[in-house]
């Protein structure tokens, strides 16, 4: 067996990749102030470099067999806390108290057989069933995350932890006394099962890092793409939704055919001269909230500025579009919006345009929209008024 294969060597590279991550997370979870989990993920590095330091002391002292058991108990506790990391990274219920109490169970468990006059191997094994069954619940979340939509890092961590479990499983048959013959119980083979566990390992630690990166970067691209007074699309986020859409549409038989609804408030100045600019500010975000109730999901609402909207309709008519835009309309002047200056009535003028012939450019379709409201505004507000 080459050097490097040497149980010892292996042992001893598990732990320094167990350090390194530990040193990485530990600066990344301070400079996030724990956010995404990252304290959980801390922990469970850091009970795999303290569980491995400790059982080398223990063994290097010649303490009694029990307390060798602390390697196993790490192991546990290491996927317990990855599961705790996973479900608040996810933003899912922790359910910390069965965790935990699974977590002590399984530990006692491993300390009892050995107390009880059974050989290590046991013990061992036990607590990888344990450790495996907490890969699994692991696991479960992961897939349901991604059945939302395709990740690369969330693909990545699933594979690891679903190995994970594979791997805990396998090597709880292998370690078990008797349950195998004692070919697969060689120094070689238990290098093997070493360099698994350190691959698994290293590759948990970097699919964190792309989760957390992954994660930073549509924060970014949030704040980039969504107005942050009403929460909908701005001007940039649509220009991106729909240069993915047509990209869709170009590789499908359908074109994209759009309406828009250009949408300016009447007489918005008023509210802010009289009330103030905060009231206008509550205004908008109303306005903002029922717009987004009001349009389907795969519809878009955008701020394109100041106290202009526009909603964008998908395969609709013209007639449907001038339809949709009237009721859009009506719903706002229904109900007063309430603001800090008490309840207020608003109304809108509406301009509806649509793709005629399909390919018409965005920036030709807002541009009659625009026209037609106002028009709107010339014919005396308040209605809705076709390109
Ligand atoms: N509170 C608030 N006001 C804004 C914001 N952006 C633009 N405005 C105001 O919106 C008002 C737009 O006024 P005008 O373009 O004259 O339009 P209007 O008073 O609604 O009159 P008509 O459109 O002709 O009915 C201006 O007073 C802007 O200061 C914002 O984010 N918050």
């Amino acid at each position: 067996m080459p050097p490097f294969l040497h149980i010892d060597t292996l042992l001893l590279v598990y732990l320094m990749a167990a350090v390194l991550m530990l040193l990485v997370l530990v600066g990344g979870a301070w400079q996030a102030q724990g956010r995404y989990g990252l304290w959980f993920w801390t922990g469970a590095f850091a009970a795999v470099v303290l569980a491995q330091s400790a059982r080398d002391l223990l063994v290097f002292l010649g303490s009694p067999l029990p307390l060798h058991t602390i390697g196993h108990i790490g192991g546990v506790l290491s996927s317990g806390l990855v599961l705790l990391g996973v479900r608040a990274f996810l933003g899912l219920r922790l359910y910390w108290v069965p965790i935990c109490v699974a977590m002590a169970v399984m530990s006692l468990v491993s300390l009892a057989v050995v107390s009880a006059g059974q050989p290590l191997g046991v013990s061992l094994s036990l607590s990888l069933y344990g450790a495996g069954l907490l890969r699994a619940l692991t696991l479960w979340p992961l897939l349901r995350a991604l059945k939302a939509g395709p990740s690369f890092p969330l693909s990545l961590m699933a594979s690891d932890q679903m190995l994970s479990m594979l791997a805990h499983w396998g090597r709880a048959c292998m370690v078990m006394p008797g349950a195998v013959d004692s070919a697969n119980q060689t120094e070689q083979a238990n290098a093997l099962w070493l360099l698994a566990f350190i691959a698994l390992l290293l590759t948990q630690g970097f699919a964190l890092l792309l989760l957390v990166n992954e994660r930073l970067q549509q924060k970014i691209l949030a704040l980039v793409e969504i107005d942050p007074l009403t929460g909908l699309l701005n001007r940039r986020g649509l220009d991106q939704r729909l240069l993915g859409l047509h990209q869709r549409a170009a590789t499908s038989e359908r074109p994209l055919q759009l309406a828009a609804a250009m949408l300016d408030l009447d007489h918005f100045k008023q509210i802010n001269d009289r009330h103030g600019h905060a009231v206008g500010d509550q205004v908008l975000v109303e306005l903002g909230r029922r717009l987004r109730n009001h349009v389907r999901p795969n519809d878009l609402a955008v701020r394109l500025g100041g106290e202009e909207f526009v909603v964008l309709w998908f395969d609709v008519g013209n007639d449907s579009a001038v339809g949709m835009a009237e009721r859009l309309r009506q719903s706002l002047e229904q109900a007063p919006f309430e603001t800090d200056a008490g309840p207020m009535r608003v109304s809108a003028s509406v301009g509806v345009a649509s793709q005629g012939a399909a390919g018409e450019p965005l920036e030709a379709l807002l541009k009659r929209a625009d026209a037609a409201m106002y028009e709107a505004k010339r014919a005396g507000r308040h209605r809705v008024v076709s390109a």
